[in-house]
């Protein structure tokens, strides 16, 4: 710190206590900011001493991208379900569901095989996504469970996955003729069971076991006796492998007696299990990690006629997990980061062009909303945080000049932060009034978070819609500097959560994790742009922005209800709806980039795009932060 007193003799040193609330930018060099208040005055509130801080105006290539409003709505999920409250058949119960459903009822066998595949096929992107567990090998039986099996492998395929097909007792029926040519009309290799590996490790991520279903019984007869016991010695390759693939079973896990279970305990330990139409007796001794139910197509007659209990499925879903996810200790959550490094001379020379490069890579890696980020604000009044650790800082050695009622003082460094300043000493001259000295304090402002959706960026900024009489616009209103920060993880060959984990096997996660932060001044956008978003809403979420006054109180959700109920009444007629004058978007225009990548052992990249202006124009300054 370094202390400049520019003028000397005869003066008088006045000592003062003012505050001063700057927003969250970068200030540069020399940059001036006025109080607006008399020096002498002591004992005032902060918010007397708004003041202005130069703000560099930042131009960005020219590259409009725009997102569609379908990331704002959200998809269902999976219920959890206690395992408890749900029915689960005997042999002879599952048959007589059968008979029914295929006499009575009038459904065909391969309306069910296709439906029951599908959930199977549903089952397993829930849980196993392809960018990381796209080798599949469905193992399939001579019977019903087998037809499943060749679904299964046929969507995934659709999917995005790489199935191959073992199916060695093939059942001569038009039906699965019709399968079988199906998968080789999609190029799906069929291999024998010499043709397999003595470790499916090596070659396969997924191992979809559709050897038998609820009709097995006795010990299991060539080839399948030895197929399932390749399902049960993969854990002996295991400590060969970084990785060793999920058996997921379908419907029974194969050779398990159907109502009691792995009786010898010797079996097969699948990760996954999709029991379909209802779960079987065995399933209560599944103890793996996932335990789906698949099978959408069981009417009312058969739930009555059993008393079943079933879990709802969720919104359109084929599938619905029962019981819970598997626990995950948050604090072991400690992942090591491997990527290439993120290298100065790589970057784009242009912040945007840079953060579209990364917002594909997002996108492309199956992350749900990569366009959600947390908007950081700070009203006027941000209150101080309390003196010492990282929140405090000094400095000394700003002058400028003291007018009557105002003084300019001149930076004398570079400053970062966003914080109340504390002016504690001051030294005018008493002749000229010139500021000669000043130390002060900076203590960081609270500042609020939300998460937001961002609908657009281009050259101009980042643009958001929202309601203009939310808190965060509130405070936008009083200080137009606010922070967004994308958080993108699972990129590219990433282990998906919920993480699977086998007994006694490694897993190692390769995570590629990337994070934005962008700096600047929010400015409302124009109406029009607004009102041509509004209207480009699904009409719910249109009625939802005009029912909903954002951040005040209401006395229960039934007011939210009623009101978009007549709302919706009202507009029913499919007549336009108005755009709330109080609703509308924001644009952040950067004042500053951080782009930041995980690396091992806490190593990470830092790069920051800091604007510059060099004859005249404006260019991005790379320089790399220490993690
Ligand atoms: N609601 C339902 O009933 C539905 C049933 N579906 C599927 O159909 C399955 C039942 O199908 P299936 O009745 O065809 O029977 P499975 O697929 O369970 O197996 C029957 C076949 O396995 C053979 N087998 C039985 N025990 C054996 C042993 N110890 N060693 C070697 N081979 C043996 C039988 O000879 C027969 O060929 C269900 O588990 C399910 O996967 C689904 O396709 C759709 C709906
Ligand atoms: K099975």
């Amino acid at each position: 710190m370094t202390m400049v007193i520019r003028k000397s003799s005869s003066r008088a040193m006045t000592c003062l206590f003012l505050y001063q609330l700057l927003p969250p930018t970068r200030s540069h060099h020399n940059h001036s900011f006025s109080i607006y208040k008399s020096c002498r005055s002591l004992s005032k509130t902060p918010s007397d001493f708004l003041g202005s801080i130069w703000c560099p105006t930042v131009c960005a290539a020219p590259t409009i991208r725009s997102f569609s409003s379908k990331f704002s709505e959200s998809n269902t999920t999976a219920r959890m379900q206690n395992p408890e409250s749900i029915s689960y058949l005997t042999q002879r119960e599952a048959a007589e569901v059968d008979e029914i459903l295929m006499g009575p009822l009038g459904f065909s066998v391969d309306q069910l095989m296709e439906l029951a595949g599908l959930s199977v096929a549903t089952s397993i992107a829930e849980v196993y996504k392809p960018s990381e567990y796209s080798r599949v090998l469905a193992i399939c039986g001579p019977g019903n469970n087998g037809g499943d099996g060749l679904v299964a492998a046929r969507h995934l395929h659709h999917f995005g996955y790489k199935p191959s097909v073992c199916y060695p007792k093939r059942t001569q029926k038009p039906l699965y003729n019709g399968l079988v040519t199906q998968l080789e009309s999609l190029s799906v290799p069929f291999l024998s069971v010499e043709d397999l590996p003595v470790d499916l490790s090596e070659d396969f991520d997924i191992l979809v076991d559709a050897m038998f279903g609820f009709s097995f019984h006795g010990s299991p007869r060539p080839p399948f006796d030895d197929l399932i016991q390749k399902l049960v010695q993969l854990c002996n390759f295991a400590q060969n492998h970084q990785k060793s693939p999920v058996i997921v079973s379908v419907d029974i896990p194969s050779g398990w007696h159907v109502e009691e279970g792995d009786v010898s305990g010797e079996g097969v330990k699948p990760d996954m299990l999709v029991s379909l139409t209802a779960p079987k007796l065995c399933a209560k001794r599944f103890t793996g990690p996932h335990h789906f139910l698949g099978g959408r197509f069981v009417p009312s007659s058969i739930v009555d006629k059993f008393k079943l209990h079933l879990p709802p499925y969720p919104g359109t879903s084929m599938c619905v997990r029962i019981g819970k996810p598997p626990q995950i200790d948050i604090s072991a959550l400690r992942q090591n980061y491997i990527s290439p490094e993120l290298l100065e001379e790589q970057v784009a020379a242009d912040p945007i062009d840079q953060f579209c490069k990364w917002f594909d890579e997002a996108l492309a890696s199956g992350l749900r909303e990569p366009n959600a980020m947390a908007l950081s604000t700070v009203g006027k009044d941000g209150k101080p945080q309390l003196k010492g650790a990282q929140n405090y800082v000094e400095w000394v050695g700003s002058f400028g000049v003291c007018k009557k009622d105002k003084c300019e003082l001149e930076l004398d460094k570079e400053i970062q932060f966003l914080g109340l300043v504390q002016v504690l000493f001051m030294l005018i001259d008493t002749i000229t009034q010139d500021l000669l000295v000043t130390t002060c304090h900076v203590t960081f402002c609270n500042s609020s978070s939300r998460i937001v959706l961002l609908k657009g960026v281009d050259k101009d900024g980042f643009v958001w819609y929202t309601n203009y009489e939310s808190q965060k616009a509130h405070e936008l209103s009083e200080n137009p500097q606010a922070s967004l920060l994308f958080y993108w993880d699972g990129l590219k060959r990433q282990a998906m959560l919920p993480l699977h984990f086998r007994p006694g096997s490694k897993v190692h996660i390769r995570l590629y994790k990337h994070e934005v932060r962008v700096e600047g001044s929010v400015q409302k956008v124009p109406d029009e742009e607004s009102e041509q978003y509004f209207h480009s809403r699904p009409r719910g979420s249109q009625i939802g922005a005009i029912a909903s006054k954002q951040s005040t109180i209401i006395p229960g959700r039934h007011i939210l209800h009623q009101t978009y109920k007549e709302l919706e009444g009202k507009y029913s007629d499919g007549s336009l709806i108005p755009k709330p004058k109080h609703w509308g978007g924001y644009r952040l225009k950067p004042q500053l980039f951080e782009f930041w990548q995980g690396q091992q052992s806490r190593l990470h990249d830092r790069l920051q795009y800091i604007p510059q202006e060099i004859d005249g124009k404006l260019v991005w300054k790379i320089v790399r932060l220490a993690p």
